[in-house]
Formats: structure tokens, C-alpha cells, sequence
């Protein structure tokens, strides 16, 4: 029988009316679908009923999405303030153990903006809060506006690091992102390499040096609009097929989306 790769999700949670919810964007789980062509699965953050070792034999690749929430501070040893916040502790349990177990399984990896800050601070990275107010930062936040194709337009440029990884998805050596992020990476952990920088220096793009598969972040959102975006079909098909590469490594025989 043919077969569609699976990519899993994990959930930002919230609490509504006495009730526990799980949640993932649209525009995430569209991209994995529509761009990587892969079947998106949403892993629910609920760590104490998950066996992420056996649930991990049924993925062939993972995404960490962006949420607005923040990773809690003492998970990078410093002290939590309210600029921090707010928080997803959730998630934060799910994710920073996840992570770190497809790295060493070697799965394909795709972390977005809170995800990409996920996957510093578990390599022993740490992160910044409040860049705009930072002398010298442009101010990262995406405009208060209603409409979100004004939110998510490309506001800034990046430098793309020459002979990277980045460079070769691309084939290019800068170009425009969207920015909709408070925090970004303050000390980047020894296990990345940077693959690309915004004007003002903070980090956009990483990938896992010495990774057995595709395994890179992004500050900025490669999911919105996907289909639209010609370095966002890069990305996700470059994702896409590092995942269907590990599917037809475990004998899978895929099946192919036109
Ligand atoms: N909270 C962090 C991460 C920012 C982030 O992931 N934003 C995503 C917003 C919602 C979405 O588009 O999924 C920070 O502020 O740095």
C-alpha cells in the first residue's frame, strides 16, 4: 500500500471555560499539506499521557510552529519577569523534550519562530526579550493592524550566510521576511550554525550543524501564504523531501501528490 509521509504538530495549549484545549494554526499544517506535501498530524502538548519514543515511529518528519506565547525563562536559566510572559508551560514540556529526541532519532526538523527559539534553548542557547527596546534593534513586531496580510507583508531584509544551507535552498544571498516576534536568540547554542541575520544582527535563520537530516529554524514565518511565496515553496519542498527521504529509509513506499 502507498503511503503519505506524516509530519506531526505540536500543539500550543489553552485554557477556556474549566477546559484544556490544544491548537495549531492553519497556515502551518496548510504548508506542511499543500507546499512539503506531506499529511499534517497535530501531537497534542500533554507530555504525562505521551510516549514520545513510540509516538516517534510514526512520524517522518516534525514542525514546531510559532505561537505568542513565550518559553519560560528558568528553561534557559534566567529568572522570569513580565516581560517574558506570556506563557505556555504545555507546550514548553512537550516541545523542549521533543526536540530533543528527533535530533538524536534524526528526523527531519522544521522549527518556526517560537520553534526556532525552542530549538536554541534546547541545544543551551538563550533568548532576549523586548528587542525593540534594545538600542540598536529594529523593532521586530509585525504592525498593529486587523488585516493580517499587512501583519505577515515582508518588513525587513536578510543576509544570507554564503555556502550555507539557507544559501543553497534559495539560491540566493539576501532576501525580505516577515517579522512578528518580542524575543530572539540572545546566545546562540554551540550545536547551531547561522544561516542567516537581519540589519540590526539578530539571528533569523539556523540550521543543526552535524545534523543527520534536514534540521533548521527560521525567526520569521516561511507558513504564511505559502504557495504564494517562492523562498516558502523552497523551504517547505526542501523540507518535504528530506521528510519523504526518511520515509523510504524506514521502506515505506510513498505515494506521490500532484
Ligand atoms: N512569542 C515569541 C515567538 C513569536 C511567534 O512565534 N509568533 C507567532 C505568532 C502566531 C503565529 O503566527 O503562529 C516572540 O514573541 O518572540
Amino acid at each position: 500500500m502507498s503511503y503519505l509521509p506524516l509530519v506531526g504538530l505540536p500543539a500550543d495549549t489553552y485554557e477556556s471555560h474549566g477546559f484544556q484545549y490544544h491548537s495549531i494554526g492553519d497556515k502551518y499544517v496548510r504548508a506542511v499539506a499543500e507546499v512539503a506535501l506531506c499529511s499534517p498530524v497535530m501531537i497534542p502538548s500533554m507530555i504525562d499521557a505521551l510516549q514520545l519514543d513510540d509516538l516517534l515511529e510514526h512520524f517522518d518528519g516534525i514542525v514546531m510552529t510559532g505561537a505568542v506565547s513565550n518559553v519560560h525563562p528558568p528553561h534557559y536559566g534566567e529568572q522570569p519577569t513580565v516581560a517574558h510572559e506570556p506563557y505556555d508551560h504545555g507546550r514548553d514540556a512537550t516541545t523542549l523534550k521533543l526536540i530533543e529526541k528527533v535530533l538524536k532519532k534524526g528526523l527531519p526538523l522544521f522549527c518556526i519562530c517560537r520553534g526556532f527559539q525552542e530549538l536554541n534553548v534546547v541545544l543551551g542557547g538563550t533568548l532576549e526579550t523586548e528587542l525593540q527596546q534594545v538600542e540598536g534593534r529594529l523593532d521586530h513586531r509585525a504592525p498593529d493592524h486587523d488585516d493580517v496580510d499587512v501583519r505577515y507583508a515582508p518588513s525587513h531584509a536578510i543576509n544570507i550566510r554564503p555556502g550555507g544551507l539557507l544559501e543553497q535552498i534559495l539560491g540566493k544571498r539576501e532576501t525580505m521576511v516577515n517579522s512578528i516576534h518580542r524575543q530572539g536568540i540572545k546566545r546562540l547554542a554551540k550545536g547551531l550554525q547561522v544561516e542567516a541575520t537581519a540589519p540590526d544582527g539578530i539571528i533569523e535563520a539556523v540550521s543543526v550543524r552535524d545534523a543527520k537530516s534536514f534540521a533548521m529554524g527560521t525567526q520569521w514565518h516561511p507558513e504564511f501564504r505559502a504557495l504564494n511565496n517562492p523562498d516558502s515553496v523552497k523551504l517547505f519542498t526542501a523540507f518535504g523531501n528530506a521528510v519523504r527521504g526518511y520515509a523510504a529509509a524506514r521502506g515505506k513506499t510513498l505515494r506521490t501528490v500532484a
